[in-house]
């Protein structure tokens, strides 16, 4: 199989989260069997989150060794630990709680009670980055990394035409004005993200169609950031009917 993007197009929103859990918790078998262990980022957003409870309502949920797996996350709201709106709570509550994860296997950004300097928190995610990495490295290899899209195409929190996009040296970024409340986060830099063997990529709904039909036409990923994702061995879009709306018909992978 080349690593050509590819994009897998689903029914409707459940059908796609459910698509994604089952193959989500296939793979992760795969890479415990090859591996012995997993490093999976996760995202925010509807999809992300969709996705997380998929798995959880799974009935293979159980097969896998979950203390062999460490969950990180591609971005995060710099907002309280408790606030409903951090990625890692919505997380938890969709998934992460209901496993039997090691506590130290689970690595969310710092909230801003925890680190009130944005700055700092930042530097504290890129060191935790840095302590679980292979030797020479700065940030451990992600087997799947989770990306939602924006309707403006951006990922993570690397939005259109800001300075985090564009970020190359730093493994963590501060973005001070997201376009998409919060105002304030934390993201993973795009060769971070695709440093991942494999970026599995979830959007559903007609307000992604364009910014992910400019992506695979050959958008520059500073203007459409999702045009700059590209896993190690894999990329692939798994999206809904309503956003695939606009993508090229040879790039569509035969419905299975
Ligand atoms: O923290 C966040 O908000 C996410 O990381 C963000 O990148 C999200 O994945 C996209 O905005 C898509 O969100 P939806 O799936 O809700 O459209």
């Amino acid at each position: 199989m080349t690593n050509e993007r590819r994009v897998l197009v689903h029914p409707d929103k459940e059908a796609l989260a459910a698509s994604v859990a089952a193959r989500f918790l296939t793979k992760t078998i795969d890479i415990l069997d090859d591996l012995g262990a997993a490093n999976i980022a996760l995202t925010g957003g509807t999809m992300g989150i969709a996705v997380l409870e998929a798995v959880n309502g799974s009935p293979a949920r159980d097969t896998i060794d979950w203390s062999k797996v460490h969950f990180w996350w591609g971005d995060e709201r710099f907002v309280e630990k408790s606030s409903e709106e951090r990625n890692e709570r919505q997380a938890r509550e969709a998934l992460l709680d209901h496993l039997p994860v090691p506590p130290e296997n689970i690595h969310p950004f710092p909230a801003s009670d925890e680190i009130p300097d944005i700055e700092e928190a930042a530097s504290v995610y890129a060191a935790e980055l840095q302590a679980f990495a292979p030797e020479g490295q700065a940030f451990p290899k992600f087997d799947i990394t989770f990306l939602g899209v924006g309707p403006d195409g951006h990922i993570a929190s690397l939005f259109p035409d800001r300075a985090g996009i564009r970020e190359t040296e730093a493994t963590v970024i501060v973005e001070r004005e997201s376009p998409k409340p919060p105002p304030q986060r934390l993201s993973l830099t795009r060769p971070v993200l695709n440093a991942s063997d494999r970026i599995w990529l979830v959007l559903s709904g007609s307000d992604k169609a364009s910014a992910l039909g400019l992506a695979l036409a050959g958008a520059s990923y500073t203007e459409v950031p999702v045009a700059g994702a590209k896993g190690r061995k894999r990329t692939v879009f798994f999206v809904d009917k309503d956003a695939a709306v606009d993508v090229p018909e040879n790039l569509i992978a035969p419905s299975y």
